[in-house]
Formats: C-alpha cells, sequence, structure tokens
C-alpha cells in the first residue's frame, strides 16, 4: 500500500446537483483517503448515482468543488482538468466497474483485447506483454486463460463483472468507482465476486466509492458509509457504527429491512 501522503486523495465540499428544479443530491462534503473503502447507500432515487457520477467527473456539477490529488502529488479542482486531462485520468490513475458490464466493457472485443486495450492506452506497444498481463490478470478474476480470445457476450454475468473488474484494475489504479457491481447476479455468483473484490482491494491498497443499495455489501466491503435520503447525506460514519447502531429512523429502517430479508 502507498500510503506515504496524509492528505486526502479526494476531496468534496459542498457538493450540488440541480435536475431543473429536482435535487439529484445536495451540499455533500467529504474526504477520501487512500485505501479507505466508502460505501454509499440509500433506497432508489436517493442520489448515489448522480453523486458518484459528480465524483467521477462525468457530470458538472450545480455547485460545490471535487479535489483529487494526482499521482504527481498536485491536487486538482477536478472542474480544472482539460478533456485529456480528464480522459488520462480515467485510463489510469482511476477505475470504473458499472452495474451493467456492457457499459463497462467492449462487447465485440475479446476478454484480452479489453484488458490490453488499457495498457495500451498508458503506452505499452509490446504484443507479447501485453496479452501475457492480460492472461495474468484473468487468472487473477478466475477466468479460464483459454477463454482469452472470446469476447463478452459468451461470458455469464459474474465473468463479465470479473473481465470488467481485471481491465480497471490492470493499469494499477488508485481509486476506483463501482456502481452496484453485484447486483442483477445470482446470490452465489454475488458473493464469490464479493470475496474477490475485497481481496483485490486489500492487495491492491485502492480507495474506493461503491454505490449500492444492498446493505450486505456496504458491510462486506466498506470501512466508512454514508446513508443518502432524497439527495441529501442524512448519516455518516464507520461502518460497523453505521450499521450496529444506526443513529437515524430513516438508517435503522435500511437496516431493519436487510435484517428481515
Ligand atoms: N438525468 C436526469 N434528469 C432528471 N432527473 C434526474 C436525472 N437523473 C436522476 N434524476 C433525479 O435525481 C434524483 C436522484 O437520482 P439518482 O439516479 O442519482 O438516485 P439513485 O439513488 O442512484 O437511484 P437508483 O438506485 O434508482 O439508480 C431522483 O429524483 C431522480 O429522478
Amino acid at each position: 500500500m502507498s500510503v506515504d501522503d496524509d492528505r486526502p486523495l479526494l476531496s468534496t465540499r459542498g457538493l450540488t446537483k440541480y435536475y431543473g428544479n429536482r435535487i439529484g443530491c445536495a451540499d455533500v462534503s467529504f474526504d477520501l483517503y487512500e485505501g479507505e473503502v466508502l460505501a454509499i447507500v440509500g433506497e432508489s432515487g436517493s442520489g448515489k448515482s448522480t453523486l458518484l457520477s459528480l465524483l467521477a467527473n462525468e457530470l458538472a456539477p450545480t455547485c460545490g468543488t471535487v479535489l483529487y490529488r494526482m499521482r504527481d502529488g498536485e491536487t486538482r479542482d477536478l472542474a480544472t482538468l482539460s478533456e485529456s486531462e480528464r480522459r488520462l485520468l480515467l485510463r489510469t490513475d482511476w477505475g470504473f466497474v458499472r452495474q451493467d458490464a456492457r457499459e463497462g466493457l467492449r462487447m465485440g472485443v475479446s476478454a484480452g483485447g479489453n484488458v490490453g486495450e488499457r495498457l495500451m492506452a498508458v503506452g505499452s506497444r509490446h504484443y507479447g506483454r501485453i496479452r501475457a498481463t492480460a492472461g495474468d490478470w484473468l487468472q487473477r478474476v478466475e477466468i479460464d486463460t483459454a477463454r482469452i480470445d472470446d469476447t463478452p457476450r459468451s461470458f455469464s454475468g459474474g465473468m463479465r463483472q470479473r473481465l470488467q473488474i481485471a481491465r480497471n484494475l490492470v493499469t494499477g489504479p488508485r481509486l476506483v468507482f463501482m456502481d452496484e457491481p453485484t447486483s442483477g447476479l445470482d446470490v452465489s455468483v454475488q458473493a464469490r465476486l464479493l470475496d474477490l473484490v475485497r481481496s483485490l482491494v486489500r492487495e491492491m491498497g485502492l480507495a474506493v466509492i461503491i454505490v449500492t443499495h444492498d446493505l450486505a455489501v456496504a458491510r462486506l466491503l466498506s470501512h466508512r458509509i454514508m446513508v443518502m435520503r432524497a439527495g441529501h447525506v442524512i448519516e455518516a460514519g464507520l461502518a460497523d457504527q453505521v450499521l450496529d447502531d444506526p443513529r437515524e429512523a430513516y438508517t435503522q429502517l435500511l437496516v431493519s429491512s436487510v435484517l428481515a430479508a
């Protein structure tokens, strides 16, 4: 883990997004440090995806700032990045694992190509080495390397998510955004994927911001939890604290509905 800098990796203040008159999310502020896993939880429509898009610089805020400490140590306001700087960040120092693997993968490109493409984006040119690294990563995410030339169209839902993870992690990012990465999968497939994510996150010392409506996922993966309701953060704290001793009635309701499930 490269936690050699005690400044936050990402820092946001007063982050707000309105869609016309409707609140997407309002006045969100927090700091995220290297190696830290933050779960954003809340029911459908509470603003989780909006917040994630703002943090990942995919959506422009109505007001507020997101600061990010770049690899060179300089902290930048994401709103001031040029389009090419933004794209470079997304391809190298960040990962984004989408709920729908079809949005995070190139479905017509082989599994090896999906992983290799990110390596080429950071300057790798040697075909043999790219293929070998892609093969290593397929193994790490438990995909049979015999499938390296197959496209993800022929993969199961769980395999597609694992390939997305390999594609995102191959460049050694410091921060990975995850949007409901396990929803829509069978329970046993989910459990295996979560185990994999948890061990890779620990091994690589990744900072993760994960959006989930599933508190069991938040409990398993995260150090800290932020609870959103109607666009606002209504409760935030250490994961165990929020889940075992929720302060807000709404969080208690969320927790008890999981316990009842
Ligand atoms: N493109 C958009 N245009 C208008 N309103 C939007 C848009 N995207 C989201 N919203 C609204 O912003 C609010 C927050 O939505 P958001 O999708 O961020 O919530 P969420 O917690 O991620 O929900 P889900 O889990 O269903 O994706 C909702 O009221 C939603 O209707």
